[in-house]
């Protein structure tokens, strides 16, 4: 009988790899001596020490050789949320995620560690220290959230100690960094349009912003800590910086570190979302005619104007994290790291 030789526990893979948190996951983990390889549509850098795999996650063949004498995977592969393509959520969050667990059984991987988001129980209300015993969002506010909330419990209800199978998931919220293709750059261009002068509500909600490298520790962290024996299987996990800050706080902190103004006006909630609802609808509509895509989403109006911060203390206790870099000191590394966004007025 042909034995199955076991995987070496420092080989692993990252599904979503080429992305901005997936690549700053890869290089911590070769730092912490992990060999890795990368599975991803594309291929953004080039790195020794990553074998990079390029495919689709929906295509289980391509997947499978990806995977092969894998122990552990990270999937934070998914569309961008500002794609706003509801049949593309559901075929790679969904689909895919069920895909992504049917290959790492068959392929004998261990540990599976999903990157998930704490937005899968907002509704566009206000949630203050919100606890991962928060339900689901019951009317998710976009596609986006409804698949990742398909997803994760996909992921949690895959983990079976019996099977050897572990599965544990991240709730991230507000990634910020380095090389976010999101955050900054959506924010800047918004403020180069001139649009960026008005908060909205009364500007004093608190929310998370989580810098990308604490994102990356409490990944590693949970991995490391996935055994049969540990609390953390099957679980969801929020990760941030523990550091609520007000949101318009943030977007001035981070537009003056760039050399931009900071909002001053305000402007009534309702109003803008009302606005931006109406603006969504019209996109819809005239889709087949024109495409256009309006910046104030209802998912970014609801973002900028309620309270949604979440509380770690699952994840301090079980995983055994604390945030590796202050907000402080990360809002300054990012603004740092955007030389080419700078005003140049
Ligand atoms: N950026 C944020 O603020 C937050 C992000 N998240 C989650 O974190 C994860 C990573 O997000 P980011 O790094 O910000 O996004 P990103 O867009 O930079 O990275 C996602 C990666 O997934 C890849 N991908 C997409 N569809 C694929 C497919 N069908 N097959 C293979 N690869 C595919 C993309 O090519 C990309 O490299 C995602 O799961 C996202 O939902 C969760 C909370 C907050
Ligand atoms: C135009 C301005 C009002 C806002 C500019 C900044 C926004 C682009 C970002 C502020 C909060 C961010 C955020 C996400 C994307 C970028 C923001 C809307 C997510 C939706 C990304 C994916 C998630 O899982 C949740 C995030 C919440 C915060």
């Amino acid at each position: 009988m042909a034995t199955r030789v076991r995987p070496s526990s420092k080989r692993c893979a990252v599904i979503g790899g080429s992305g901005f948190l997936g690549r700053h996951l890869v290089e911590k983990l070769l730092d912490r001596g992990y060999s890795v390889s990368v599975f991803d549509i594309r291929q953004s850098y080039e790195l020794p020490g990553v074998t990079f795999y390029q495919g689709d996650l929906c295509d289980k063949q391509a997947l499978l050789a990806a995977l092969k004498d894998v122990s552990l995977v990270f999937h934070c592969a998914s569309p961008s949320p500002a794609s706003d393509d509801r049949a593309l959520f559901e075929r790679v969050n969904i689909q895919g995620t069920q895909t992504v667990i049917q290959s790492c059984i068959e392929s004998g991987v261990q540990r599976l560690v999903l990157t998930s988001s704490a937005s899968v129980v907002f509704e566009g209300t206000d949630v203050k220290n919100g606890r991962e015993d928060l339900p689901y969002a019951k009317k998710p506010i976009d596609y986006y959230t409804k698949t990742k909330i398909e997803q994760e419990k996909l992921v949690l209800k895959a983990c079976d100690k019996q099977k050897g199978f572990l599965t544990v998931a991240i709730r991230p919220h507000g990634i910020f960094g380095p090389r976010d293709p999101q955050l900054v750059p959506i924010l800047v261009d918004t403020a180069r349009r001139g649009k960026m002068k008005f908060i909205i509500g009364d500007g004093t909600n608190l929310v998370d912003f989580t810098f990308v490298e604490n994102v990356v520790h409490g990944h590693i962290l949970a991995a490391e800590r996935l055994r049969a024996d540990s609390p953390i299987c099957g679980k969801p996990y929020h990760i941030t910086n523990d550091e609520p800050i007000r949101f318009w706080d943030f977007m001035s902190q981070v537009l003056v570190g760039l050399g931009y103004p900071p909002p001053r006006y305000h402007l009534p909630y309702s109003l803008v979302y009302g606005l931006a609802l109406l603006l969504w609808l019209l996109s819809v509509l005239l889709s087949p005619l024109i495409s256009f895509k309006p910046t104030f989403t209802p998912m970014r109006v609801a973002l900028a104007g309620t309270h949604h911060y979440y509380n770690c203390k699952r994840a301090k206790e079980d995983l055994g994290y604390t945030p590796v870099v202050s907000l402080k000191d990360a809002i300054a590394r990012t603004v740092e790291s955007y030389p080419h966004l700078r005003c140049e007025a």
